[in-house]
């Protein structure tokens, strides 16, 4: 199944600048695992804004869950999801 999903970072002002420089380099890691994967196959950032919109191919509902929970930047972040389905209007040949 495809997601559609947005997340919005919100790292606390005051954080530790090794604590911010840690939680990024984990989240790159994680996320460039998923993104070879293939189950992240779209990250893209917003511009203009500290977010991203993001494709992921997963199973299912679960899934993702578990994904975006793991994520180290998951306490810091809103996060919105759309399940997507098949437009009846997409060629498929
Ligand atoms: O920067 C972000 O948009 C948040 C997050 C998503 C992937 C990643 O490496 O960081």
């Amino acid at each position: 199944m495809l997601y559609h999903v947005r997340m919005d970072v919100h790292l606390p002002p005051d954080m530790d600048p090794a604590e911010r420089d840690d939680v990024l380099t984990r989240e790159k890691a994680y996320s460039q695992r998923l993104q070879r994967e293939g189950r992240w196959p779209h990250l893209w950032r917003i511009a203009g804004e500290y977010a991203n919109i993001s494709i992921f191919d997963v199973a299912d509902h679960d899934e993702l869950h578990t994904l975006l929970s793991g994520l180290p930047l998951f306490p810091y972040m809103r996060i919105q999801v759309t399940p997507l389905a098949t437009h009846p209007s997409t060629i498929t040949d």
